[in-house]
């Protein structure tokens, strides 16, 4: 029985890589479709669908309104019905909808590229949430932030492939084939999809299995599932934080929105540089969300990265936007000194709050209800993302590329205050975002006298890792060692035979 149980905690671990490797493909093609607009920029304005910046812009405006209240939904029905069968469900609208869009291209109508891009964000957004929550529930625990970081990391290969090689592809297939790339690689991550859902089948079947054994059936997955929906109430921590990242988020997608036409008009870069100048911000995230990720599961300081990220990116856009070609402000920089730089400072920034903040609102909130969270929080990072693109779309028709990035500048200032306040009002409350993720545990485990109690009860001697929300086994401690794992997922456990 001990060596079962010690074979099958290894392969827990095994399993919860498979998953994360599958789980990062969620992604990888809808980051692709996201930023296409963005890498074809001028192509779509001066090519033969001639779009105005107001049509350009709206093309992301489009993406981000249904999820204002969409993406909600979807976080509440991912906690009501479950990950897998949404997981599928959304996949398969991001695809039909890429689809749609291609044909929108195809056939030069305005009118139905919204309509795919409508939908393709309907689906996109609440995958993301679904996507976060699985990471979350699969990692709680000591590689949280670790694991987000991978995921990021893949997303954004997506994106940068998309910038790197969609203009010089379309110039050679034409637009529509540019799009219908995309549409295949929203296929791959479909399968990806699938996979999961196999993987993590198994990995219940088999719990259930080893429950059963060891536990005598205490624990039943149904009665786990109801509690899912049941808790709602998020502290003030949480809506910081999630404003914190409607607002700064809503810089970035805004910024690479316009990144490539920007560079090209206005500091006279040609295409193809353009086009890599915008993809060094994610490549500089790619390669730092995994180890920064690292970095902050082991010593906390999520808010304070936060708020040096939030701070950088202002910078730098406050640097470009006095560095037009009429200008001689950083005279003793040449412009593409300052133009590499700035998109390596706007990729430090991207890297700090795309790793940081997720793991950070994840804290804050009860597991029980995480994905409805993760829902909110995606909601307003998309109201922001909508309403900043749109009015972004109107600057630069009516006033021009320097009067837009002013107004980026001023949403960044506004980010450093939310971030500053959401810093304070932690440190002198409940103190939790910027410890590292074992002291986490350590005061989860002080505020669970009753859960203690109970593993008295069970003799002392078991303890539990974790491997889904609903999926948690009960292994012997003296095969793992004395290092309990983590009060968190303790909480999970609880929380599934019943003991609040
Ligand atoms: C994790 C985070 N992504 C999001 O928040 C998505 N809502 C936006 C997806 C847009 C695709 N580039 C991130 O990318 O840091």
């Amino acid at each position: 029985m001990a060596q079962t149980t010690a074979v099958a905690s290894l392969s827990r671990r095994r399993q919860r890589f498979v998953v994360l490797f599958f789980v990062c493909l969620f992604t990888f093609g809808s980051y692709f479709c996201f930023d296409t607009p963005g890498a074809l920029g001028s192509l779509l304005e001066r090519g033969p669908m001639k779009l105005s910046a107001t049509e350009f812009n709206l093309l992301y405006s489009v993406y981000a309104w249904p999820n204002v209240v969409l993406v909600f939904l979807g976080g509440f029905f991912i906690d009501t019905f479950g990950s897998r069968p949404c997981s599928v469900v959304l996949s398969l609208i991001t695809l039909i909808g890429q689809l749609i869009t291609t044909t929108g291209v195809f056939c030069k109508s305005f009118k139905l590229l919204l309509v795919g891009r409508f939908l393709f964000g309907s689906g996109s957004e609440s995958l993301n949430v679904c996507q976060s929550t699985i990471v979350s529930h699969w990692f709680q625990g000591s590689e949280l932030a670790m694991a987000f970081g991978f995921s990021l990391t893949v997303s954004r290969l997506g994106s940068i492939i998309a910038f790197n090689i969609l203009p010089s592809y379309s110039e050679r297939f034409g637009l529509s084939s540019a799009f219908l790339l995309g549409g295949l690689l929203c296929s791959v991550s479909f399968v990806a999809t699938l996979c999961f859902v196999y993987v993590d089948r198994k990995a219940e079947e088999e719990l259930n299995f080893t429950m059963t054994q060891i536990d005598q059936g205490n624990t039943s997955l149904s009665n786990v599932e109801h509690k899912f929906s049941s808790k709602a109430i998020f502290p003030l921590s949480f809506w910081l934080g999630s404003i914190a990242g409607m607002s700064v988020y809503a810089i970035f997608f805004s910024f690479i929105a316009i990144g490539t036409d920007l560079f090209q008009r206005e500091f006279d870069v040609a295409g193809s540089t353009a086009g890599f100048l915008v993809s060094l911000i994610y490549n500089v995230s790619m390669f730092l969300a995994p180890v920064l990720g690292k970095l902050l599961d082991l010593y906390g300081y999520r808010g304070i990265t936060i708020g040096l990220a939030v701070m950088l990116t202002s910078l730098s856009l406050h640097i470009l936007s006095n560095s037009f070609h009429s200008m001689n402000v950083f005279h003793s920089f040449s412009r593409m000194q300052i133009l590499y730089s700035c998109s390596i400072f706007l990729g430090l920034g991207l890297s700090g709050i795309s790793s940081a903040l997720w793991p950070s609102l994840a804290i804050c909130v009860n597991p029980q209800s995480l994905a409805t969270a993760i829902g909110i929080a995606q909601a307003l990072q998309n109201l922001g993302t909508s309403l900043t693109t749109f009015f972004m779309g109107i600057i630069i028709d009516r006033k021009g590329y320097r009067q837009s990035l002013r107004f980026l500048e001023m949403i960044g200032m506004f980010s450093c205050c939310v971030v500053f306040v959401w810093n304070i009002l932690d440190r002198f409350g409940e103190d939790r975002i910027n410890k590292p993720t074992e002291q986490l545990e350590e005061i989860e485990e002080l505020r669970q006298p009753l859960a203690l109690e109970s593993e008295i009860q069970l003799q002392g001697k078991l303890m539990i890792v974790p491997v889904t929300p609903r999926v948690v086994v009960l292994v012997r401690q003296r095969l793992l060692g004395p290092r309990g794992e983590s009060g968190v997922v303790r909480r999970n456990y609880y929380a599934k035979i019943g003991i609040q």
